[in-house]
Order: C-alpha cells, then structure tokens, then sequence
C-alpha cells in the first residue's frame, strides 16, 4: 500500500443509469413522444391522400378539401416536429447539465495522487467531448422508437395495399440490415478508443500549455509539436476507421433500398399487367416505401449514436467508480473543538511511498510540534519536507504509523472539519481563477469585510498592488490579469493572515520575496505563531532562524530536533547546512 490506504472504504459514486436519466422529466418526454408521433402520424396520412387525390381526379371529383387535408397535414407535422425537437433539445442539456456538474464535483473530491494520474487533460476530456456524446442519446431515445415505429406502421399499411409486394421489400432489406447491425456493433468498440485518443491528445496539450514559458524558453516548440502530432495521427488513425465504419451504413442502406425498389418496380409491374393491383395503389405503396427509407436510416444511424453514447457513458463511469477521498467511517457531522494543551501535530513513526515511486519518501518519522509557536522544517531537497505537510492536511495518507492533528488522529478526523483548521500556502502559490477579494477569503468560514481584508493587504505589502488592478479587489484573477511570484506568494499569505486556521502550513513561503518582502514575512509569521501553530518549509534559513523549533530531515527521516542553537551545536548536518548559507548565528 502507497499513498492512499484505504482506512476506511469511502462509497463509490452511483453509476450513470442512463434510462433514469431520460426519465428525470418523464412529462416532458412523453409530451416529446407524442409530438414526435403526431408528426409522423401526419406524415403517413400524405401518401393515403394523395391515393385519394388520384383517386379523384380520376373521377373528375372536386379536390379542394383533398388540398385543404394535406396541407393541414402537412403544417401540422412540421410544427409538432419541431416543437418535439426543442422538448428534446431542453432534456439533453439538462441532462448534460447534471451529468458534467456531478462528474466535476467528483473530480474535486479525487485524492490529488488520483488527479495527476489521470491528467488534467485526460479529465476534462469527460465534461467536454464524452458529454457531447452522451448528449446525443436523448434524441436517440425518440428517434429509435419513433423509427422503429413509422417502419412498423408504414410496412401494416404496405401490407393493406399489397402484401406480396410487402414481403417482396422485406426480403430484399432483411440480408442488408443485418450487415447494418455488425457494423453498428463495431462502431462502440471504436468509439471507446477515439475518445481516449482524445483524452491523450487533450493531456499532452494541457500540460504543454501549462509549461509554455519552459518550452518557448528551450525553443522545445518542435519537440512539442512533434509529439503532439503523434497524438493527433493516433487520433486520426482511429477516427478513419470510425469514419470507414460510419460511410458503410448509408451505402448499405441505399443498396437496400434501391435493390428492394427494383424488385418492387419488377413485382409491382408484373401484378399491374394481371390485373391484381391497381395504378393509385401501385403509387401509393411505391411512396410508402419511399418513405421508409428515412426511418430505415434513422434506425441505423440512431443506434450507431447510441453506441458512441454508451462509450462515452461507460468512460464517465470509470471516473465515478473512482473512490473520492476517505472520510473516516466515524466522522461526525461537527468536531468538539480541541483541547488547548494538546501538541498542535504528532507524527508517530510515519512512513509513505508515493504512488509509482519505488523509494519511501517518509521513513519512520516521528515528532510533534506546540500549539502555538514557529516550527521549521529544514534539510535538503527530497528530503521529504513537502511530503511531510501533505500528510498534516491530508492530502495523502500515512502508509503506517499516525498522524495527529489537534489531538485526534487524521484517520478519525473529517476531511472539512480537518482543513478548516489548517491554512495551507503551496509551493506554486496557487490563485483560483476569481476575484483577488474570493482568493484571499478562500478558507474562511465567515465573508472578511473590507477592513480586515486592508490589514491583511497592508501586512503583507500588497495595498498599492492591488489598487492597481483594473477593478481592485474584484479584479478576476488568472487570465487577464495575472500576479508575479512573489505578488502571489504575498496573496498567500494574506489568505493564511485572513483564514480561521489554527495550524498554519507554509511551504516555501519566501523562495521569491525580495529583502524587504522577507522581513515582512518574518514579522508575519511571528505574529501568527504568537496565537497558532505555524509550520514552515524552508530552504532559506534566514527566514526560520527565529523558529521556536527545527526539525532537521534528511533522506525521509528526522536526524534531530530542537531549537537553532542547540542544532548548530549537536547536529552536524544541521551545522553544515546552515554554514553553506552562511548564517551568522547570534
Ligand atoms: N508526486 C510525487 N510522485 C512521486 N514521488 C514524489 C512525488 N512528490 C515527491 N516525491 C518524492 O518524494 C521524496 C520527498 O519529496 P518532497 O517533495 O517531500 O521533498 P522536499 O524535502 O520537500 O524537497 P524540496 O526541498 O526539493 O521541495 C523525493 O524523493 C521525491 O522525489
């Protein structure tokens, strides 16, 4: 086991039951079917007016209420139909609204491990083009029935005018649309593979763009665009082969038709010579079987999205079964509040590999930090620093040993109730696309009004810079308007100033402030550290040198623990890393 034990089995998401879905708005579906019905119900009345229609003229009989019916008819059809098609229109994208808005949710919920394995790219893929396809399955839900209806309705009719000519058509169809069915078979299999095709090409793009700045800088645009390419020909190759499949079916169906009309044309005219069918007759199921063609297609290529959309259903379905993070199987709806003289951590002989890595980046480690007071946690890179946060938050479980937060142990604790305790600041500093007001309030429990909000700003030397954005604090950040590192390492902090936490985790916290910025930072933390546990990740030691305790790791393990002085004088490596920055000690 690596890097999400299953402490407790968390229940996988429901699968996408796609006949409940249909159903949700079963009025609306009914009310849709109906139309639909009627307008095909118009449709087949056409070809008996106009036998009448020949009828009468033959006759010499007035053909005015004739016109009359079959323009009603006509209009009539046309009006339901489209009125069908908005009812259908309304329930897909309502379904597709549930449908992506409970796949995203999901998403958030995955163990991070979980979401950088499967790709940013490769996930959104599922809200894009796998929806659009599971789209389609609505108005297939219509159009199968409706098809398979109009074809059965028009063969009863067929068989009424002549049912040696009905049998003739079936026969010359039936060999045809069995080939139909074994190409609409292979069509889901190739479905599944054009969309991870595109889930593979959307990844590699994603993280391309991610990373423009490293590629532009390292003129790696042909290597990228080269490997892009291969993508996109798997994704070509795959697709040609759907393309192939989907070609075959219209020209299988006009083969069926034009064989079963030759037959007709042949049998009909045989019959005509005897005597045994009549000319408007004759015409009248000459239309009709003219008139099934559409059905016929609509049948066949309804299917075929229908499988595309099962495809599509079953990789969305892949995603839910995903288990979400753990919640412990007895967490509580609300957590006591935590007695005030337990240690703020305790890490008790933890240790975790992460997923795919083949060495433990925790080994063993065991200590614990005050409730309040400055914590810094030094050594060298992959030492196992950032790992060590991750597991204070959550954000992946021990593989063996514990974790205690606030006194309780992170496997009983609730996941929100866990982080609304703890401020967490990132190495990448990260903004959420949204106002430069909802960044900071990220975390709190209660809106921070604009007084609050200029102090924390004013902390952390961000009031000019922020005044200067287009609209203030209600800039939208992230595009447009973007910060610089150190801007958002300051945003940081700012949030971690303004938040509820009672452990503040900083991971890196000064790596791009400037002299000024970093003195700031120091009179910062030590404000906060006054009244919560303040735990920070530093390379640079100058700004931890005043930590109330340093926790020296080297190779995923804890070689010492105590305060600066006390490390410099006993702790060798300690020793060397803080004269390698050459900190004069006081
Ligand atoms: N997502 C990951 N997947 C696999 N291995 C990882 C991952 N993150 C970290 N590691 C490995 O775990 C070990 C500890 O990494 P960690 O990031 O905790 O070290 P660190 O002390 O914070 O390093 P630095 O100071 O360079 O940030 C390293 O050997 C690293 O290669």
């Amino acid at each position: 086991m690596v890097d999400q034990p299953a402490r407790t089995t968390p229940r996988p998401a429901e699968r996408i039951r796609l006949r409940r879905e249909l159903t949700a708005e079963p009025w609306a579906l009914t009310l849709a079917l109906l139309l639909a019905l009627a307008s095909t119900g118009a449709a087949l009345a056409l070809p008996l007016l106009v036998r009448t229609i020949i009828t009468d003229f033959s006759a010499h009989r007035p053909l005015g209420t004739d016109v009359l019916l079959m323009c009603a008819a006509a209009t009539a059809g046309a009006l339901a139909q489209a009125l069908s098609s908005f009812l259908l229109a309304r329930i897909g994208e309502r379904m597709t609204y549930r449908l992506r808005t409970r796949i995203m949710e999901h998403t958030l919920r995955l163990p991070l491990a979980v979401v950088r394995a499967q790709g940013t790219g490769e996930l959104t893929a599922r809200i894009t083009s796998d929806a659009l396809l599971l789209r389609q399955v609505v108005d297939v839900a219509t159009q199968l029935p409706l098809a398979a209806l109009t074809v059965t309705a028009t063969l009863l009719v067929m068989v009424w005018i002549d049912w040696i000519l009905t049998v003739v058509t079936v026969v010359a169809f039936a060999a045809l649309t069995a080939l139909v069915l074994l190409i609409v078979r292979r069509m889901k299999a190739n479905v599944t593979g054009q969309q991870d095709a595109v889930g593979r090409i959307a990844q590699r793009f994603t993280a391309d763009l991610e990373a423009l700045s490293t590629i532009k800088a390292y003129r790696a645009e042909p290597m990228a665009a080269r490997a892009l390419a291969e993508d996109a020909e798997r994704l070509r190759a795959v697709s040609l082969v759907g393309g192939r499949l989907n070609s075959l079916i219209p020209a299988v169906l006009t083969l069926g038709n034009q064989l079963a009309l030759i037959a007709v044309i042949l049998a009909g005219g045989a019959r005509m010579a005897t005597g045994g069918l009549q000319a408007a007759a004759f015409a009248a199921f000459l239309l009709y079987l003219l008139q099934t063609v559409p059905s016929i297609s609509a049948l066949a290529t309804g299917f075929g999205r229908l499988q595309s959309g099962l495809a599509a259903r079953d990789r969305c379905t892949d995603l839910l079964a995903i288990a979400p993070e753990a919640e412990p199987q007895d967490a509580e709806r609300t957590v006591p509040p935590p007695p005030l003289d337990v240690p703020s951590v305790v890490f008790k002989s933890v240790s975790f590999t992460h997923t795919g890595s083949r060495d433990a980046a925790l080994r063993g480690v065991s200590f614990s930090t005050g409730r309040t007071g400055l914590t810094a946690v030094v050594g060298p890179s992959g030492a196992g620093k950032s790992t060590t946060l991750s597991l204070i938050d959550c954000f992946v479980r021990p593989a063996s040993g514990s974790v205690t937060v606030l006194g309780r142990d992170t496997a009983h604790w609730p996941l929100n109730a866990l982080r609304a305790r703890i401020a967490y600041v990132d190495q990448a500093f990260t903004l959420i696309e949204a106002t430069a007001r909802e960044n900071l309030q990220l975390g709190r429990t209660e809106p921070a009004d604009d007084v609050e909000l200029a102090a924390a700003l004013d902390a952390v030397g961000l009031t000019e810079d922020i005044a200067r954005l287009p609209r203030g604090l209600d800039t939208p950040l992230g595009r447009e308007c973007d910060l610089s590192g150190g801007q958002r390492q300051r945003m940081a902090l700012a949030r971690a100033l303004l938040s509820d936490a009672e452990i503040v985790l900083l991971d890196e916290p000064t790596s791009q402030l400037d002299g000024l910025n970093e003195q700031r930072f120091r009179t910062i933390v030590a404000d906060l550290a006054a009244t919560r546990a303040v735990i920070v990740v530093a390379h640079r030691l100058s700004t931890v040198q005043d930590a109330h305790h340093v926790i020296m790791m080297n190779h995923g393990t804890v070689v010492d623990a105590g305060d600066h002085l006390t490390l410099l004088e006993r702790c060798p490596p300690y020793r060397e890393l803080v004269t390698s920055q050459a900190i004069l000690t006081p």
